[in-house]
């Protein structure tokens, strides 16, 4: 059987704004294996991001993890000092964001940003210049990568020199938020193939952040698909192929361009909630077009369907 890497139980996150609170994350609850890469997907604003920064305990300011647990390799990383957070965070867990100059010092060469990233966490010198060339390599750049800045590198090499980064100490969870929204489309096919063959290389257990479905149908093991903060389905990537049940996974997936039936996609009407004041019950009901008066009062449970899928909607069986 394969070993449980992350479990989340019941993760709550507030942004305690000067216009109010925005409630981010409600109730998000998932458990990720060894080699197992889970898809976050849902609109701009769902709180996919959010959850990324939740597992590695940085949810930037005004924001705060009000409620919930993070096992990470059985131990529970809410609880952790500053200076125990430190240690883990590019360790045991790291993240690879859209923007790579998110992690990378655009003034200083990538040799010295890896060698110095490495050292942090207690590696020596000559060791951490033996990893940085061996990882640099396995992610299919050359060394003379090292010598470079990152603005001598296009957005593709920066991007897997942040990948480079983020597996080189053989981190238990990767985050990937949004890894490939910002490259072109043929950089962005590349980039994908070596995350999957990283993650078959090495075992690792990916989180994979993004607003396409079909990405994450492609790429997946399992999916959770959220909206306004909520799971709204989640199932291993074959389950939800085969059986969409949530009418918002369905919209998102009828919106996906199909250019080989020719179809017109139908897009999702309206706008999501706002997180300051969300609409009560079923918190997808105003744009659900099966929406009944139970949705607009009472909030579906998220409920097993079948063995491993997961859907909050009252009228998932
Ligand atoms: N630093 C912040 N301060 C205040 N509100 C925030 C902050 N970051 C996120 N939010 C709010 O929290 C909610 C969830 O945002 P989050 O960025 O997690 O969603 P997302 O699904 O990742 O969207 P996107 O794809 O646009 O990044 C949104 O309503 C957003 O406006």
């Amino acid at each position: 059987m394969l070993s449980t890497v992350l479990i989340v139980k019941d993760l709550w996150v507030k942004y305690f704004t000067s216009s109010g609170v925005i409630n981010a994350v409600s109730g998000v609850s998932f458990s990720l294996s060894r080699g197992e890469m889970l898809a976050v997907v849902g609109e701009s604003g769902s709180g996919k991001s959010t959850i990324g920064y939740a597992l590695l305990n940085m949810v930037p300011k005004p924001g705060r993890i009000v409620k919930g647990e993070i096992l990470l390799d059985g131990v529970n990383i809410l609880k952790l000092s500053e200076e125990e957070l430190r240690k883990i965070r590019g360790s045991k867990i790291s993240i690879v964001f859209q923007d790579p100059f998110t992690t990378l010092d655009p003034l200083r060469k990538i040799r010295d940003q890896f060698i110095e990233f490495l050292m942090e966490h207690g590696i020596d010198k000559n060791n951490a210049l033996k990893i940085a060339r061996e990882y640099i390599e396995a992610v299919g750049l050359t060394e003379r990568v090292l010598d470079s800045y990152p603005h001598q590198l296009s957005g593709g090499q920066k991007q897997r020199v942040s990948i480079a980064m983020a597996i080189s100490l053989n981190p238990s969870v990767v985050v990937a938020d949004e890894p490939t929204t910002a490259l072109d489309v043929v950089v962005q096919k590349q980039i994908m193939d070596l995350i999957s063959d990283i993650k078959r290389r090495y075992s690792s257990s990916f989180i994979l952040i993004t607003h396409d479905l079909a990405l994450a149908l492609e790429r997946a093991d399992s999916v959770m698909v959220m909206y306004g903060g909520y799971v709204m389905e989640m199932a291993s990537k074959n389950e939800l192929a085969k059986n969409m049940v949530h009418p918002y996974t369905k919209a998102l997936f009828e919106s996906l361009p199909r250019i080989k039936q020719r179809t017109l996609p139908k897009y999702l009407t309206g706008y999501p909630p706002d997180l300051r004041n969300p609409p009560p019950g079923c918190i997808f009901h105003p744009r659900c077009p099966f929406a009944s008066e139970k949705c607009r009062i009472m909030k579906p449970e998220l409920v097993e369907i079948s063995k491993g899928h997961f859907v909050a909607c009252h009228f998932a069986r």
